[in-house]
C-alpha cells in the first residue's frame, strides 16, 4: 500500500525472512553476508512496525546492518560474499581489534559478532513463542530468551531499558497477527520451519568464531 507521500509500505512478512535465511547457507555451509544482513533488514521491519518504544534497538541493529553493507560494497565486497571469506580476509590483514577497541571499531568480524549473539536471542524467543500457549506473555518469553543470550554481553543501563521495552510488547495473539502469516496454528508452523535454519546459520558461525577465538571481540 502506497502512504501519503507515495511510498511504498514496507510491511514484515515472516515468510519472507524465512526465504532469505533458507538462502543465507551456500552448498558447503557458508553463510552468504548479503543473505545474512537481508535477514537482519526484514526483523527490524518487525521491530519498526511494534513501536518507537523499540527506536533505541532498532536503531543499533540499523547502524550495524549499514556497516556491514558498506563492507559489502566497499572496494573489498569481494572479501565479504561470506562470514568464512571476511572473516579470513579481515584476520589475514590484520582488520581486527583482538583485545582492546582500536583501528578498526567497525571491522565486520566485530559488528556481525553483535548481530550473531542476537540471533541466539531470536533463536531463543522464537521458541518460546513457538511453544507457547494463549495466556503466555510476550514479555515473559522475550525477557527469558534475553537473560540467556544477550544481556551476558550488554551493561546494566542497556539490560534496564531492554526490559522496561519488553513491557511494552503486544500481548501473543496482537504479536502473531503482525506476522502477516495467518491463523496462529500457521505461524506456529512457519515458526517450525523457520527455526532450524535460524538455528543452523548460528552454530556455522559460532563454530567459525570458535576456532577463531572471536566470540569476545570488544
Ligand atoms: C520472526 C519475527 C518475530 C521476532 C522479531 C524480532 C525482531 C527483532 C529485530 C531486531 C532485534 C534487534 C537486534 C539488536 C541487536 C543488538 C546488538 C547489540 O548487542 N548491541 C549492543 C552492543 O553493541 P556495541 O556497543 O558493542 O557496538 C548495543 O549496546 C545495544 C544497544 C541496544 C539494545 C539492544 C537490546 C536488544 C534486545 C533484544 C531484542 C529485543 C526485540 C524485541 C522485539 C520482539
Amino acid at each position: 500500500m502506497a502512504d501519503s507521500e507515495g511510498s511504498v509500505e514496507q510491511k514484515f512478512s515472516l515468510q519472507e525472512v524465512l526465504d532469505t535465511f533458507k538462502l543465507c547457507l551456500s552448498e558447503n555451509k557458508e553463510v552468504y553476508l548479503q543473505h545474512y544482513v537481508a535477514g537482519w533488514r526484514g526483523l527490524v521491519k518487525f521491530l519498526n512496525s511494534l513501536g518507537s518504544v523499540f527506536g533505541f534497538i532498532s536503531k543499533d541493529a540499523v547502524n550495524k546492518i549499514q556497516v556491514l553493507v558498506s563492507h559489502l560494497n566497499g572496494e573489498n565486497g569481494s572479501q565479504y560474499v561470506t562470514v568464512q571469506s571476511m572473516v579470513k580476509y579481515e584476520l589475514d590483514n590484520e582488520l581486527v581489534d583482538l583485545t582492546k577497541r582500536g583501528g578498526h571499531p567497525e571491522s565486520g568480524c566485530r559488528t556481525l559478532l553483535r548481530l550473531h549473539r542476537a540471533l541466539r536471542w531470536l533463536e531463543l524467543f522464537l521458541e518460546r513463542l513457538r511453544t507457547s500457549t494463549e495466556d503466555s506473555k510476550t514479555s515473559v518469553m522475550c525477557a527469558d530468551a534475553y537473560n540467556e543470550s544477550l544481556a551476558q554481553h550488554h551493561p546494566w543501563v542497556v539490560r534496564k531499558a531492554a526490559g522496561m521495552a519488553f513491557c511494552m510488547l503486544p500481548g501473543r495473539q496482537a504479536f502473531l497477527e503482525v506476522m502477516n502469516v495467518g491463523p496462529p496454528e500457521q505461524v506456529v508452523a512457519m515458526l517450525g520451519e523457520a527455526l532450524p535454519l535460524i538455528s543452523e546459520v548460528y552454530q556455522i558461525t559460532e563454530e567459525l568464531y570458535s576456532q577463531h577465538n572471536l566470540l569476545d571481540l570488544p
